[in-house]
């Protein structure tokens, strides 16, 4: 690592930005963009806050190449630090002032190195572990293959731990087709459930390209080695977003698609590859399962979300603020057509989205070609109903402050599950205080999530040495 020679040129660039801002009056935390181009790869972090000035600082290092985003989030109490990479992570600094003050002195102090590489990832969305845990107490066997970008392997350790059975796991990337080959030729597969995918909607919009390589070039190479191994079952995590802003509550599945942002469309396009591939091949057989809000965690409190830097969604975030990590959370928007102001969700346990899986699985069974369903309740709550409901299992008011609305959010995305009730046999079962309480056992046990553990599997479970 060496110094970059463009340090100068960012740090005037923000100075700049902070110039415009009167930090007398300016109570909400503004967006400011920083041109990030012309240099070739920077770490952003805080080399030596002053202690006189801030409360807090997380500091953290990571690559930052030509095309990144930096953006700024400045109030008169704090400044956070959002870069959006290239390579589809994102790095989040949060500094608290200690009193309203001009923040030029810190940013001196913040330091912009070279590295070298970047990684490629496909996080495993958190209801993929319970499902592993859900399919392995019904007698089934599973094999686990994730990137670990956005997990841990204290995760599949936990799974062992709870299921009190061996995990068959493998590290690699679904960008990885040779990887992936020998996995499917090591293990006689009969069907695919395919979790990995990028699934922050905000951040589709900022790179939108590494969206669609990772989860349509992905699934396309999962696709191609089931292909050529002769395996024709495959469930499909989608989502409630492609439904985009709809004209019916409760949402059926025959409602028309048109997905807001792209993280909303690479569901879309995926879902029209494996119909398009159901109708060629009359033995493949899809489940595309739209999910909902999935919540709460494993009630045991050895699993649950363990999100990377500041959490995107309402439940984790609010149980962050519950646990002391954020300070309170902000809802987007108070002035939606619903009964408080506040958009609404259809939450659902994430061990009934598991067992939604199971049941697809039994579906699929049947030989039905391709198949839609709903993953929900059937029951829409806002936010402030989930604050209250959280504020419950935790037995204290947790803060919030109302805020503008967050830009892509809909009014109101509430299941019609009867379809899934009916062919699946299938019905969401917990209730919206089983979800928070679950959430909390979790957070406490766990205030840090998987963060300290080893995230690294042993050698044998790397792809390469299969
Ligand atoms: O800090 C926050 C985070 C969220 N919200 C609100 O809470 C609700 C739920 O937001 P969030 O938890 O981010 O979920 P959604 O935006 O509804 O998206 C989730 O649900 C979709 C399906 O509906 C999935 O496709 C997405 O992957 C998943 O992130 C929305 O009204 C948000 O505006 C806040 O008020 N404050």
């Amino acid at each position: 690592m060496s110094v970059c020679s463009d340090w100068n040129e960012i740090v005037s660039a923000l100075i700049l930005r902070f110039k415009e801002v009167d930090y007398s009056h300016n109570t909400r935390p503004r967006l400011y963009e920083v041109p990030c181009f012309g240099f070739r790869s920077v770490v952003v972090g805080a080399s030596k806050p002053r202690s006189s000035m801030l409360r807090h600082s997380d500091r953290k290092g990571a690559s930052v190449a030509r095309g990144d985003a930096i953006r700024i989030y400045i109030s008169s109490s704090s400044l956070h630090i959002r870069v959006s990479f290239h390579n589809y992570t994102t790095l989040s600094i949060n500094f608290t002032f200690l009193s309203p003050c001009w923040p030029l002195a810190m940013i001196h102090n913040m330091f912009l190195l070279l590295v070298e590489q970047a990684i490629s990832f496909i996080p495993c969305l958190p209801s993929g572990s319970h499902t592993v845990v859900e399919l392995l107490e019904h007698g089934q066997n599973v094999v686990v293959v994730d990137n670990l970008y956005n997990a841990s392997y204290e995760a599949i350790l936990r799974i062992e731990q709870i299921t009190g059975k061996k995990v068959h796991f493998f590290k690699c990337d679904i960008l990885n087709l040779d990887g992936l080959r020998k996995v499917f030729n090591k293990f006689d597969v009969w069907s695919v459930i395919h979790f990995a995918g990028l699934k922050a909607v905000g951040e589709s919009t900022q790179i939108p390209l590494a969206y669609y390589r990772n989860s349509i070039t992905g699934t396309l190479n999962l696709l191609q080695a089931m292909n050529e191994t002769n395996v024709k079952n495959f469930v499909f995590s989608s989502s409630a977003t492609v439904y985009g802003n709809p004209p019916v509550i409760p949402i059926p599945e025959t409602s028309p698609i048109g997905s807001t942002n792209p993280y909303g469309r690479t569901k879309t396009f995926i879902e029209q590859i494996l119909m398009d591939l159901c109708a060629a091949d009359p033995n493949f057989n899809a489940a595309l399962l739209r999910y909902f809000n999935p919540a709460g965690a494993h009630p045991s409190g050895l699993m649950g979300e363990s999100p990377n830097g500041v959490p995107n969604n309402l439940m984790p975030f609010l149980s962050q603020v519950a646990i002391g990590k954020r300070d309170k959370l902000r809802v987007f928007g108070d002035d939606y057509p619903t009964k408080d102001g506040t958009a609404i969700r259809d939450y659902i346990h994430v061990v009934d989205v598991s067992l939604g899986h199971l049941a697809a699985l039994e579906k699929l069974k049947t030989n039905p070609g391709c198949v839609v369903y709903n993953l929900g309740s059937g029951e829409g709550s806002t936010v402030l109903e989930m604050i209250q409901a959280m504020n419950k299992a935790v037995g204290r008011k947790l803060s919030y402050e109302l805020c503008p609305r967050r830009p892509g959010d809909v009014t109101n995305l509430t299941a019609d599950p009867s379809k899934a009730n009916k062919e699946l046999n299938w019905k969401a079962e917990k209730t919206l205080d089983e979800m928070c309480v679950s959430l909390w056992n979790w957070q406490t046990k766990n205030p840090n999530g998987f963060e300290g553990f080893d995230v690294n599997p042993p050698a044998e479970c790397i792809v390469d040495n299969l």
